[in-house]
Protein backbone atom coordinates (compact mmCIF):
# COMPACT_ATOMS: atom_id res chain seq x y z
CA UNK A 1 0.00 0.00 0.00
CA UNK A 2 2.71 2.25 0.14
CA UNK A 3 4.40 1.50 -3.16
CA UNK A 4 7.32 -1.10 -3.74
CA UNK A 5 10.06 -1.45 -1.04
CA UNK A 6 13.61 -1.74 -2.49
CA UNK A 7 15.57 -4.40 -1.56
CA UNK A 8 19.37 -4.04 -0.59
CA UNK A 9 21.98 -6.18 -1.76
CA UNK A 10 22.04 -10.06 -0.63
CA UNK A 11 18.33 -9.59 0.65
CA UNK A 12 16.86 -13.03 1.65
CA UNK A 13 13.95 -11.06 3.26
CA UNK A 14 14.91 -12.22 6.40
CA UNK A 15 17.25 -10.97 9.68
CA UNK A 16 20.92 -11.78 10.19
CA UNK A 17 22.62 -10.14 13.30
CA UNK A 18 25.97 -10.69 14.72
CA UNK A 19 28.31 -9.81 17.77
CA UNK A 20 25.75 -7.25 18.81
CA UNK A 21 26.28 -5.14 21.81
CA UNK A 22 24.18 -2.35 24.27
CA UNK A 23 24.99 -0.96 27.47
CA UNK A 24 22.73 1.39 29.49
CA UNK A 25 25.26 3.27 31.83
CA UNK A 26 26.48 0.34 33.64
CA UNK A 27 23.83 -2.39 32.72
CA UNK A 28 25.02 -4.59 29.54
CA UNK A 29 21.98 -5.25 28.69
CA UNK A 30 23.50 -7.13 25.15
CA UNK A 31 26.75 -8.42 25.94
CA UNK A 32 27.05 -10.73 22.73
CA UNK A 33 24.37 -11.70 20.51
CA UNK A 34 24.05 -13.50 17.03
CA UNK A 35 20.19 -13.79 15.92
CA UNK A 36 18.88 -14.75 12.83
CA UNK A 37 15.96 -15.29 11.41
CA UNK A 38 15.14 -17.04 7.92
CA UNK A 39 12.40 -15.37 5.83
CA UNK A 40 9.50 -18.33 5.64
CA UNK A 41 9.57 -19.10 9.47
CA UNK A 42 8.49 -18.34 12.63
CA UNK A 43 11.07 -17.61 15.09
CA UNK A 44 11.14 -17.82 18.93
CA UNK A 45 13.18 -15.46 21.07
CA UNK A 46 13.55 -17.23 24.44
CA UNK A 47 14.99 -16.05 27.72
CA UNK A 48 14.69 -15.07 30.98
CA UNK A 49 13.38 -11.88 32.44
CA UNK A 50 16.24 -9.27 31.65
CA UNK A 51 18.24 -11.56 29.07
CA UNK A 52 18.11 -8.56 26.88
CA UNK A 53 15.38 -9.80 24.39
CA UNK A 54 13.15 -6.27 23.91
CA UNK A 55 16.86 -4.38 23.77
CA UNK A 56 17.71 -7.30 20.73
CA UNK A 57 14.26 -6.48 18.95
CA UNK A 58 14.58 -2.83 20.02
CA UNK A 59 17.89 -2.64 17.74
CA UNK A 60 16.29 -4.98 15.04
CA UNK A 61 13.51 -2.65 14.80
CA UNK A 62 16.35 0.37 13.76
CA UNK A 63 14.77 2.09 17.33
CA UNK A 64 17.55 1.59 19.34
CA UNK A 65 21.49 1.70 18.32
CA UNK A 66 23.81 -0.91 19.29
CA UNK A 67 27.13 -0.28 20.46
CA UNK A 68 28.91 -2.80 18.32
CA UNK A 69 27.58 -5.47 15.72
CA UNK A 70 25.77 -5.89 12.22
CA UNK A 71 22.20 -6.32 11.21
CA UNK A 72 20.51 -6.95 8.17
CA UNK A 73 17.24 -6.41 8.01
CA UNK A 74 16.06 -7.71 4.09
CA UNK A 75 19.69 -6.94 3.03
CA UNK A 76 18.75 -3.48 4.74
CA UNK A 77 20.96 -1.74 7.73
CA UNK A 78 18.62 -0.50 10.38
CA UNK A 79 22.15 2.14 10.91
CA UNK A 80 22.02 3.49 8.16
CA UNK A 81 18.62 3.20 6.58
CA UNK A 82 16.12 2.99 9.56
CA UNK A 83 13.60 4.59 6.97
CA UNK A 84 13.56 1.98 4.28
CA UNK A 85 13.88 -0.93 7.37
CA UNK A 86 11.03 0.69 9.61
CA UNK A 87 8.69 0.88 5.90
CA UNK A 88 9.35 -3.19 5.82
CA UNK A 89 8.89 -3.60 9.13
CA UNK A 90 5.79 -4.61 12.19
CA UNK A 91 6.46 -3.73 15.73
CA UNK A 92 4.09 -5.25 18.53
CA UNK A 93 5.93 -4.22 21.82
CA UNK A 94 5.31 -5.44 24.82
CA UNK A 95 2.42 -2.75 25.71
CA UNK A 96 -0.09 -0.81 23.30
CA UNK A 97 0.83 2.78 24.92
CA UNK A 98 -0.51 5.93 22.71
CA UNK A 99 -3.34 7.16 22.20
CA UNK A 100 -5.73 5.23 24.51
CA UNK A 101 -8.69 8.41 23.23
CA UNK A 102 -9.16 7.66 19.86
CA UNK A 103 -11.20 4.16 18.64
CA UNK A 104 -9.22 1.40 17.39
CA UNK A 105 -10.17 1.79 13.97
CA UNK A 106 -9.26 5.41 14.48
CA UNK A 107 -5.93 4.22 15.74
CA UNK A 108 -5.15 1.60 12.62
CA UNK A 109 -6.75 4.75 10.44
CA UNK A 110 -3.85 6.87 11.81
CA UNK A 111 -1.32 4.68 11.30
CA UNK A 112 -2.04 3.96 8.00
CA UNK A 113 -1.90 7.83 7.25
CA UNK A 114 1.22 7.72 8.65
CA UNK A 115 2.66 4.88 6.58
CA UNK A 116 1.39 7.60 3.59
CA UNK A 117 -2.23 5.82 2.36
CA UNK A 118 -5.08 8.06 1.46
CA UNK A 119 -8.05 8.25 3.93
CA UNK A 120 -10.18 5.58 2.19
CA UNK A 121 -7.17 3.29 1.68
CA UNK A 122 -6.10 3.59 5.38
CA UNK A 123 -9.73 3.22 6.37
CA UNK A 124 -10.26 0.07 4.38
CA UNK A 125 -7.17 -1.94 5.62
CA UNK A 126 -8.10 -0.94 9.31
CA UNK A 127 -11.50 -2.84 8.86
CA UNK A 128 -9.86 -5.80 7.42
CA UNK A 129 -7.06 -6.05 9.70
CA UNK A 130 -10.25 -5.26 13.05
CA UNK A 131 -11.41 -8.57 11.16
CA UNK A 132 -8.78 -10.63 11.11
CA UNK A 133 -8.16 -9.48 15.03
CA UNK A 134 -11.82 -10.35 15.64
CA UNK A 135 -12.05 -6.54 17.10
CA UNK A 136 -14.89 -5.60 14.51
CA UNK A 137 -17.83 -5.28 17.44
CA UNK A 138 -15.51 -2.90 19.35
CA UNK A 139 -14.38 -0.83 16.63
CA UNK A 140 -15.36 2.40 17.71
CA UNK A 141 -14.93 2.21 21.53
CA UNK A 142 -12.08 4.24 22.77
CA UNK A 143 -8.90 2.11 23.23
CA UNK A 144 -8.35 2.54 26.93
CA UNK A 145 -11.36 0.68 27.59
CA UNK A 146 -10.10 -2.55 25.74
CA UNK A 147 -9.11 -5.13 28.29
CA UNK A 148 -5.65 -6.48 28.57
CA UNK A 149 -5.77 -9.36 25.81
CA UNK A 150 -8.46 -6.52 23.39
CA UNK A 151 -5.30 -4.27 23.18
CA UNK A 152 -2.90 -7.35 22.52
CA UNK A 153 -4.98 -8.17 19.45
CA UNK A 154 -5.37 -4.18 18.34
CA UNK A 155 -1.94 -3.99 19.06
CA UNK A 156 -0.82 -6.57 16.56
CA UNK A 157 -3.17 -5.10 14.06
CA UNK A 158 -1.29 -1.88 14.07
CA UNK A 159 2.11 -4.30 13.39
CA UNK A 160 -0.08 -5.15 10.50
CA UNK A 161 -0.87 -1.96 8.65
CA UNK A 162 1.79 -1.76 6.43
CA UNK A 163 1.38 -5.26 5.33
CA UNK A 164 4.98 -5.77 6.59
CA UNK A 165 7.11 -8.10 5.70
CA UNK A 166 9.13 -8.59 8.69
CA UNK A 167 7.41 -8.77 12.37
CA UNK A 168 8.89 -8.50 15.35
CA UNK A 169 6.64 -9.05 18.11
CA UNK A 170 7.31 -8.78 21.97
CA UNK A 171 5.30 -11.48 24.17
CA UNK A 172 2.35 -11.04 21.59
CA UNK A 173 0.75 -13.23 23.54
CA UNK A 174 0.70 -12.48 27.42
CA UNK A 175 -3.03 -11.36 28.25
CA UNK A 176 -4.56 -13.41 25.69
CA UNK A 177 -7.32 -16.02 26.65
CA UNK A 178 -6.92 -19.37 25.17
CA UNK A 179 -9.01 -18.86 22.33
CA UNK A 180 -6.94 -15.53 21.10
CA UNK A 181 -3.57 -17.82 21.50
CA UNK A 182 -4.76 -20.04 18.81
CA UNK A 183 -5.65 -17.28 16.67
CA UNK A 184 -2.26 -15.54 17.25
CA UNK A 185 -1.10 -18.77 16.53
CA UNK A 186 -2.87 -19.20 13.35
CA UNK A 187 -2.75 -16.17 12.01
CA UNK A 188 1.51 -16.00 12.54
CA UNK A 189 1.84 -19.30 10.68
CA UNK A 190 0.14 -17.74 8.06
CA UNK A 191 1.88 -14.97 8.14
CA UNK A 192 5.22 -16.90 7.80
CA UNK A 193 3.49 -19.29 5.18
CA UNK A 194 3.20 -15.81 3.04
CA UNK A 195 7.07 -15.88 2.93
CA UNK A 196 7.31 -13.15 5.73
CA UNK A 197 10.25 -13.25 8.40
CA UNK A 198 7.92 -13.46 11.99
CA UNK A 199 9.87 -12.90 15.48
CA UNK A 200 8.22 -13.80 18.67
CA UNK A 201 9.51 -13.32 22.13
CA UNK A 202 7.81 -15.12 24.87
CA UNK A 203 8.25 -17.14 27.92
CA UNK A 204 5.52 -19.20 27.51
CA UNK A 205 7.61 -22.11 25.99
CA UNK A 206 4.68 -25.14 25.33
CA UNK A 207 3.38 -22.86 23.02
CA UNK A 208 6.30 -21.98 20.83
CA UNK A 209 7.05 -25.55 20.16
CA UNK A 210 3.27 -25.22 18.40
CA UNK A 211 4.12 -21.81 16.77
CA UNK A 212 7.69 -21.59 15.98
CA UNK A 213 10.02 -23.41 13.43
CA UNK A 214 13.47 -22.50 15.43
CA UNK A 215 14.51 -20.50 18.42
CA UNK A 216 16.91 -18.87 19.75
CA UNK A 217 18.12 -18.93 23.00
CA UNK A 218 19.39 -16.38 25.07
CA UNK A 219 20.81 -15.90 28.51
CA UNK A 220 22.79 -12.49 30.56
CA UNK A 221 22.90 -10.72 27.33
CA UNK A 222 24.35 -13.69 25.17
CA UNK A 223 23.05 -16.07 22.63
CA UNK A 224 23.23 -19.29 24.17
CA UNK A 225 21.79 -21.57 21.61
CA UNK A 226 20.02 -21.72 17.89
CA UNK A 227 17.80 -24.41 17.24
CA UNK A 228 15.43 -25.63 14.89
CA UNK A 229 12.09 -27.16 16.73
CA UNK A 230 12.37 -30.54 14.86
CA UNK A 231 15.71 -30.89 16.50
CA UNK A 232 14.84 -30.00 19.95
CA UNK A 233 12.15 -32.77 19.38
CA UNK A 234 14.78 -35.40 18.68
CA UNK A 235 17.12 -34.57 22.02
CA UNK A 236 17.37 -36.92 24.74
CA UNK A 237 14.45 -36.18 26.60
CA UNK A 238 12.08 -36.69 29.68
CA UNK A 239 9.10 -38.60 29.37
CA UNK A 240 6.44 -39.63 32.30
CA UNK A 241 4.71 -43.00 32.49
CA UNK A 242 1.83 -43.44 34.67
CA UNK A 243 -0.01 -46.94 35.10
CA UNK A 244 -3.05 -47.95 36.72
CA UNK A 245 -0.65 -50.93 38.53
CA UNK A 246 2.41 -48.73 39.93
CA UNK A 247 4.46 -51.57 41.08
CA UNK A 248 4.11 -53.65 38.05
CA UNK A 249 5.71 -50.56 36.22
CA UNK A 250 7.99 -50.35 38.84
CA UNK A 251 9.46 -53.98 38.63
CA UNK A 252 8.84 -54.04 34.73
CA UNK A 253 11.22 -50.87 34.18
CA UNK A 254 13.72 -52.57 36.37
CA UNK A 255 13.84 -55.71 34.96
CA UNK A 256 14.16 -53.58 31.16
CA UNK A 257 17.12 -51.99 33.20
CA UNK A 258 15.59 -48.20 32.52
CA UNK A 259 16.45 -45.95 35.18
CA UNK A 260 13.61 -43.92 36.41
CA UNK A 261 12.62 -41.29 39.11
CA UNK A 262 8.74 -41.45 40.79
CA UNK A 263 8.06 -37.21 41.29
CA UNK A 264 6.11 -36.64 44.61
CA UNK A 265 2.71 -35.03 44.71
CA UNK A 266 1.39 -37.04 41.67
CA UNK A 267 -2.46 -38.71 42.94
CA UNK A 268 -1.41 -42.02 40.55
CA UNK A 269 1.86 -43.58 40.54
CA UNK A 270 4.29 -42.24 37.96
CA UNK A 271 7.56 -42.78 36.96
CA UNK A 272 9.78 -40.56 35.03
CA UNK A 273 12.40 -41.31 32.47
CA UNK A 274 14.87 -40.36 30.06
CA UNK A 275 14.48 -41.28 26.09
CA UNK A 276 17.24 -40.61 23.48
CA UNK A 277 14.42 -40.17 20.87
CA UNK A 278 10.93 -41.05 19.71
CA UNK A 279 11.84 -44.20 18.37
CA UNK A 280 13.26 -45.31 21.45
CA UNK A 281 10.33 -44.48 23.53
CA UNK A 282 8.02 -45.85 21.06
CA UNK A 283 10.25 -49.11 20.98
CA UNK A 284 10.18 -48.61 25.53
CA UNK A 285 6.08 -48.08 25.46
CA UNK A 286 5.85 -51.67 23.23
CA UNK A 287 7.98 -53.44 25.62
CA UNK A 288 5.93 -52.15 28.53
CA UNK A 289 2.59 -53.40 26.97
CA UNK A 290 3.94 -56.50 26.27
CA UNK A 291 5.38 -56.83 29.96
CA UNK A 292 1.44 -56.88 30.76
CA UNK A 293 2.21 -53.48 32.49
CA UNK A 294 -1.40 -51.68 32.57
CA UNK A 295 0.33 -47.97 30.96
CA UNK A 296 -2.22 -45.20 31.24
CA UNK A 297 -0.15 -42.55 30.07
CA UNK A 298 3.35 -42.05 28.20
CA UNK A 299 3.86 -38.73 27.01
CA UNK A 300 7.02 -36.04 27.19
CA UNK A 301 7.33 -34.43 30.58
CA UNK A 302 7.90 -30.89 28.92
CA UNK A 303 7.65 -29.19 25.54
CA UNK A 304 10.95 -29.74 23.23
CA UNK A 305 11.64 -26.39 23.79
CA UNK A 306 10.75 -26.12 27.72
CA UNK A 307 13.48 -29.10 27.48
CA UNK A 308 16.55 -27.31 26.06
CA UNK A 309 15.65 -24.22 27.96
CA UNK A 310 16.05 -26.38 32.06
CA UNK A 311 19.37 -28.24 30.31
CA UNK A 312 20.74 -24.44 29.54
CA UNK A 313 19.79 -23.59 32.89
CA UNK A 314 20.70 -26.82 34.13
CA UNK A 315 24.48 -26.15 32.37
CA UNK A 316 24.62 -22.35 33.69
CA UNK A 317 24.72 -23.86 37.37
N1 LIG B 1 16.50 2.01 28.83
C1 LIG B 1 17.16 1.27 29.74
N2 LIG B 1 17.91 1.85 30.70
C2 LIG B 1 18.59 1.14 31.62
N3 LIG B 1 18.59 -0.22 31.67
C3 LIG B 1 17.86 -0.87 30.75
C4 LIG B 1 17.11 -0.17 29.74
N4 LIG B 1 16.50 -1.09 28.97
C5 LIG B 1 16.84 -2.30 29.46
N5 LIG B 1 17.66 -2.18 30.53
C6 LIG B 1 18.25 -3.29 31.29
O1 LIG B 1 18.84 -4.19 30.38
C7 LIG B 1 18.59 -5.55 30.76
C8 LIG B 1 17.87 -6.27 29.63
O2 LIG B 1 16.57 -5.76 29.51
P1 LIG B 1 15.50 -6.27 28.43
O3 LIG B 1 14.27 -5.44 28.60
O4 LIG B 1 16.14 -6.27 27.10
O5 LIG B 1 15.25 -7.77 28.90
P2 LIG B 1 14.12 -8.81 28.45
O6 LIG B 1 14.83 -10.06 28.14
O7 LIG B 1 13.24 -8.20 27.42
O8 LIG B 1 13.31 -8.99 29.80
P3 LIG B 1 11.75 -9.39 30.07
O9 LIG B 1 11.62 -10.84 29.72
O10 LIG B 1 11.61 -9.18 31.55
O11 LIG B 1 10.91 -8.49 29.24
C9 LIG B 1 17.82 -5.47 32.06
O12 LIG B 1 18.74 -5.62 33.13
C10 LIG B 1 17.22 -4.09 32.05
O13 LIG B 1 17.05 -3.62 33.36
Amino acid sequence: MHGTVMNGAGDDGGIAATGLKRTFGPVQAVADIDFTAPAGEVTALIGPNGSGKTTLLLMLASLLRPDAGTISVCGLDPLTDPRGVRALLGWMPDTLGVWEALTAREILTTVGRLYGAKTAAAAARADELLELVKLGPLARQPARVLSRGQQQRLSLARALVNDPRVLLLDEPASGLDPGARVDLRTTLRNLAAEGRTVVVSSHVLSELDEMADRAVFVSAGRTVRSQSVAEAGEQDRRYAVQATDGPALASALRALGVPFQVPGGQRRFEAEIRVGSETEAAALLRRLVEEGVPVAAFGPASGALEETYLSLREAER
